[in-house]
């Protein structure tokens, strides 16, 4: 239905979190390639609608990030599944999929299903604790980054920041090991010149809590982006 092996940019919108309806038309007419709706805590089905209702008003892709079972909904163009490589719980990577399949596998719809592998960062992040990480090193993530690409043949590996910003030349370091396997930067990037620099290396870059923030900074990171490709 799109192409996806054309995207660069991605804001992510937090269904537990408010945004005016200006300022979601503002988004979604910002020439970002997609919405991902997603988050980590306190993510519903009446807040997952809300949004849905309101950038739906657009033409604009819109992908559910699944965190879980009882927010998903029809209505989305597809649908992101995290496996995170770097949780201590097999739970987080396998079985609360596993489940989700085993539950509803007769009625998915297999082409909107798009798996990513993540790879989390930042240990003070939600996303970390919620999900049992371990900190990787450097060679752990590059080992995840093969994995995901040669061994699991993983449509996305997700290397996720969240909150903080990453040294470039690391990023870098995991582009470098990955050609089928697109590569997807999130974390920390609140300004136009960070927009740029990720985008070097990931295929795909994600803009999240700055538009909370900053919001108007984070509305320049798209064209920024667009510039560097
Ligand atoms: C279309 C339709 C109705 C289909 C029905 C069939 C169906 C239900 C299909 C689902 C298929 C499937 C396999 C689903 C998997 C289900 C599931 C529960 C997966 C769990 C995924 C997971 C590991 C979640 C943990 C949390 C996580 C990784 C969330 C991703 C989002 C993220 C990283 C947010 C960032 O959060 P953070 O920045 O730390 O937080 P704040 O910004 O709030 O600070
Ligand atoms: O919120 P930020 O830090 O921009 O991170 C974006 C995204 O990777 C979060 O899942
Ligand atoms: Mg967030």
């Amino acid at each position: 239905m799109y192409n996806i092996d054309e995207w660069k940019h991605i804001f992510k919108l937090d269904p537990a979190k408010e945004l005016s309806d200006e300022m979601i038309d503002k988004i979604c007419e910002s020439g970002t390639d997609a919405i991902i709706v997603g988050g980590t805590d306190d993510v519903t089905l009446d807040g997952v609608l809300h949004l849905l209702s309101s950038i739906r008003r657009h033409s604009v892709p819109v992908l559910l990030e699944i965190s879980n079972i009882e927010s998903v909904t029809p209505g989305f163009d597809y649908y992101l599944v995290p496996m995170v490589l770097n949780s201590q719980k097999k739970k987080w990577m396998m079985d609360i999929q596993q489940e989700a399949v085993r539950e509803y596998g007769d009625v998915i719809n297999w082409q909107e299903m798009l798996a990513e592998g993540y790879c989390i960062m930042n240990d003070e992040s939600k996303v970390y604790q919620h999900t049992e990480c371990t900190l990787p090193t450097e060679e752990d993530a590059i080992a995840y980054a093969r994995m995901a690409e040669h061994l699991f043949r993983l449509p996305f590996f997700y290397l996720e920041f969240s909150g903080t910003y990453a040294d470039a030349t690391f990023v870098e370091k995991i582009a470098d090991e990955l050609t089928d396997t697109k590569l997807i930067y999130g974390g920390g990037i609140t300004t136009k010149q960070q927009a740029a620099e990720m985008s070097q290396y990931a295929d795909i870059v994600v803009v999240g809590n700055s538009l909370y923030d900053k919001p108007k900074e984070a509305l320049k990171t798209v064209k920024a982006v667009k510039q560097t490709s």
